[in-house]
């Protein structure tokens, strides 16, 4: 286990920002914190870090208790934080070189990393510029290398994305992919269910700091009553024929929207062939017609009867 953070309670006077946090991130992994804005991701993440303290629990990180002066630890951790943190007066060549060099002091070795990062995040056209002339989208990038340069053994990113260009956008989540693929462990954070289910392995789907539900994508969504979707893009349905399907077995409920129907089924229920049989029997015409699995925010909804992102 990277990371383990037990019981972790933490309170600003009288709101309970983390409810009894429970995660264990394992080694190699791009662990997940999925979470409406103020459930607790950055608190937890600062807890983690030994940035803030918390009222109660234990974390530790590589086997070790964390604490503010375990620099044996945060050495090999890399941290990109949410709001961009770079100093105005140097370039984009010295913002990192100067990153890099509170763990780095081997000149030519940090030279060779430094190198390695810009590459990394794409911004050798742009070593010479300060960070004023950089738009959001190559400032996050540039934050993203000061914060990885040094090869940690563990990166934790909160929020890389927050207001960046698509581009920009998918230029971090293949880095990120990238850096796992090159060994490190990642945990990262976000309210875009999306980005989570591209990029993470396991997660963990906080509200009101408290663990919703954990574990792999699979396991998270087969923990709710909705299985598959099936949806159907059709032009000639009838109220009728939505009757029809509602008695279909297994069949949650039926939603027509701008010609997409959509069919919910019960968890562990297969349904597209008696689906198929239905719109055929009943000659009603379609154009795609698919099955999706739930996703995050299916899982969200069912457990906690509100939309992740609101
Ligand atoms: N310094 C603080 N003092 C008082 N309350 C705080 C403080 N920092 C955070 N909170 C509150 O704690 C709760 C958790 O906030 P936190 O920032 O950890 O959530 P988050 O999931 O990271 O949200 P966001 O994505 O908006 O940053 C929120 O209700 C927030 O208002």
């Amino acid at each position: 286990m990277i990371a383990k953070i037990e019981n972790l309670v933490k309170r600003y006077g009288d709101l309970i920002a983390l409810d009894h946090l429970n995660i264990e991130v394992k080694e190699g992994e791009i662990f997940g914190l999925l979470g409406p804005n103020g459930s607790g991701k950055t608190t937890a993440i600062n807890c983690l870090l030994s940035l803030l303290k918390f009222d109660k629990g234990s974390i530790k990180i590589f086997g070790k208790e964390m604490t503010p002066y375990a620099y044996d630890i945060k050495r090999n951790i890399g941290i990109v934080m949410q709001n961009v943190a770079v100093f105005d007066e140097l370039n984009v060549y010295e913002n990192i070189d100067y990153f890099c060099g509170l763990y780095v002091t081997d000149k030519k070795k940090r030279k060779e990393l430094v190198k390695q990062a810009i590459e990394f995040v794409s911004l050798k056209d742009f070593v010479k510029f300060y960070p004023k002339k950089l738009s959001g989208g190559l400032l996050r990038r540039l934050n993203i290398a000061c914060g990885i340069a040094h090869k940690p053994k563990l990166i934790i990113l909160d929020e890389p994305t927050v207001a960046v260009d698509p581009q920009s956008r998918n230029n971090i989540l293949e880095g990120i992919k990238k850096l796992n693929e090159q060994g490190a462990t990642v945990i990262y954070t976000s309210h875009y269910m999306e980005e989570i289910e591209q990029l993470c392995s396991r997660l963990a789907i906080l509200d009101k700091g408290q663990v919703i539900a954990s574990g792999t994508k699979e396991e998270v969504k087969g923990m709710i009553s909705l299985g598959e979707k099936i949806v159907v893009e059709t032009f000639n349905i009838s109220d009728n024929h939505m009757d029809g399907i509602r008695e279909i077995p297994h069949v949650i409920d039926v939603e027509l929207k701008e010609n997409v129907l959509t069919i919910r089924q019960k968890n562990g229920a297969s349904n597209l062939v008696n689906i198929m049989n239905f719109i055929t029997e009943n000659a009603i015409s379609y154009g795609k017609i698919y099955s999706e699995l739930p996703t995050l925010n299916d899982v969200f909804l069912e457990i906690t009867g509100k939309e992740l992102r609101d």
